[in-house]
């Protein structure tokens, strides 16, 4: 099993680069589908698992990607299949938005049931109300649904009963070639959607009013394919924002887009810590003790549940007692358990956290039961006397980029262990002789590697960035 070891006690300094926003690459890789004619590039494409499978799924769909450096060149303009493949749904409820685009592009699609997972059971049915509306005809048998239009979809007033980021994306999606006018109301108002409202604006559609809660989407004949540049990741833009409040360090937040952290940068300051931001990014310095809070989760402007959870740890640390409320997910403290093994004094009472502040938390190996949960423990190990173990890896290495990277860099004491079978495959990709593979997997387990600084991390001096 691979696993990230953290020893604590270190403080954090220096600079970070946020990498392109998972959140944002994912519905616009989606949306290339509908690119009848010419290639889309997208640049800032974050290295990740999720961006590995949706590419996957456009592949099996006929889609040709060629990546070079953090960009992507999809030509979408023969699609060979309606059928996004269960495997690779499966693993990741994002490629449910391939359903919009291929009801636009095919007038048909099958596709399985994403299902629930860790943090809630996170149904579909705002996306599927929203295709019925424009027309769709909606079948379900052995989990998969299979959708077909007669013609083309038609444009539609569509109310949320939620306001939900992936339906409100699917709808735009599959309302970009409609018949008509599509008006969708209660739209999320994420930044990532008006990303994705760009991308298509782009393409030749006519998005208009993303980022506010009616969005009308005229529908045109076709869309062709443009570049396009992904927003900086804002969760992983707030995760080190955090690690650098629990260790209290002084790290600059290349691309950390103030705007678009609100409510985070706002906690911050109300917990005392100082908060500086310019064009280019966010600098945050905090010294202990750091002042408690009450935070509620809440779709954008509010505090986002994608921070919940790193939030939370850092209230172990503060003084006074918090109050975590999350509104968004409904089983979305799975941390939580873990954090107590930390030392963390945490009551859960349904959707309400009460969190103990001036925790002493110490090294333990704990697993990360979803990405932003596995986000949050890293944050803990940092603060953490004595070593930490995190595994369940696959959680985290599917919304950061080179997080191991990145931390030493800023002077973190952090490694990672990869499980044998990663030794094994990287042995095997460096083609080595049977004899040597067994010498190679001993060194390799005995000296886990220590992260090499990756080019995209600099590590500057804050004093002289910042003066
Ligand atoms: C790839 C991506 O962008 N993921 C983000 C997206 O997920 P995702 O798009 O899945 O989240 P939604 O905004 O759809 O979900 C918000 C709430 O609405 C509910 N709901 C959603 C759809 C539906 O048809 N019916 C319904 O009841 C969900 O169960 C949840 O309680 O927004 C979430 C909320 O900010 C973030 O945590 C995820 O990181
Ligand atoms: C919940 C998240 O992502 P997803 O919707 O891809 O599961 C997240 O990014 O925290």
């Amino acid at each position: 099993m691979s696993k990230i070891i953290v020893r604590g006690g270190r403080t954090l300094k220096g600079t970070v680069r946020v990498h392109g926003a998972k959140n944002s690459v994912l519905p616009i890789l989606a949306a290339a589908l509908l690119a009848e004619e010419g290639s889309s590039v997208i640049h800032d494409v974050p290295a990740l698992d999720d961006v590995k499978n949706i590419l996957q799924v456009l592949a099996a769909l006929g889609v040709h990607a060629q990546q070079s450096d953090g960009s992507v060149r999809l030509q979408a303009e023969s699609l060979t299949s309606h059928e996004a493949p269960y495997e690779l749904v499966r693993k990741m409820r994002a490629s449910f938005l391939v359903m919009g685009p291929l009801l636009a592009r095919l007038g048909k699609v099958k596709i399985s049931l994403p299902g629930g997972c860790a943090i809630g059971t996170r149904p579909i049915d705002q996306h599927l109300k929203g295709f019925e509306a424009m027309g769709a005809e909606i079948g379900f048998g052995q989990g998969a649904i299979e959708a077909t239009v007669n013609g083309k979809l038609r444009g539609a007033r569509i109310y949320l009963d939620v306001a939900s980021v992936g339906a409100t994306e699917n709808i735009m999606m599959a309302a970009a070639t409609a018949d008509g006018t599509t008006t969708i109301e209660n739209a999320a108002k994420e930044p990532e959607i008006v990303d994705l409202a760009n991308y298509l604006n782009a393409m030749g559609a006519i998005v208009r009013g993303a980022g506010t809660g009616v969005i009308r989407i005229e529908g045109v004949e076709r869309l062709h394919g443009v570049e396009h540049h992904v927003i900086p990741d804002r969760v992983e833009a707030g995760t080190y924002m955090i690690a650098a409040a629990i260790t209290g360090g002084d790290v600059y937040v290349e691309g950390a887009i103030r705007d678009h952290l609100g409510p985070v940068v706002a906690k911050l300051e109300e917990m005392g810590a100082v908060i500086d931001c310019d064009e280019n990014g966010i600098r945050v310095r905090a010294s202990h003790p750091l002042r408690a809070v009450d935070v509620k989760t809440l779709p954008y402007p509010g505090f986002p549940t994608d921070m919940q959870a790193q939030m939370m740890t850092l209230l172990l640390v503060a003084d006074g007692t918090s109050i975590v409320t999350e509104t968004v997910f409904e089983n979305r403290f799975m941390h939580v358990d873990e954090l107590i093994k930390m030392g963390a004094e945490i009551k859960v009472d349904g959707r309400t956290a009460i969190v103990t502040g001036n925790a002493k938390i110490s090294g333990a190996s704990v697993c990360a039961t979803d990405l932003r949960a596995g986000a949050a423990l890293i944050c803990a190990a940092l603060a953490a006397e004595g070593s930490t173990e995190v595994t369940g890896l696959h959680h985290i290495e599917r919304g950061y980029v080179d997080i191991v990277s990145k931390l030493a860099v800023l002077g973190a004491d952090i490694l990672r262990a990869p499980s044998p079978e990663e030794l094994l495959e990287e042995a095997e990709q460096a083609q080595l002789q049977p004899a040597n593979l067994l010498q190679h997997l001993e060194q390799q387990q005995q000296q886990p590697q220590r992260p090499a600084a990756k080019a995209d991390v600099g590590v500057l001096n804050v004093q002289a960035t910042l003066a």
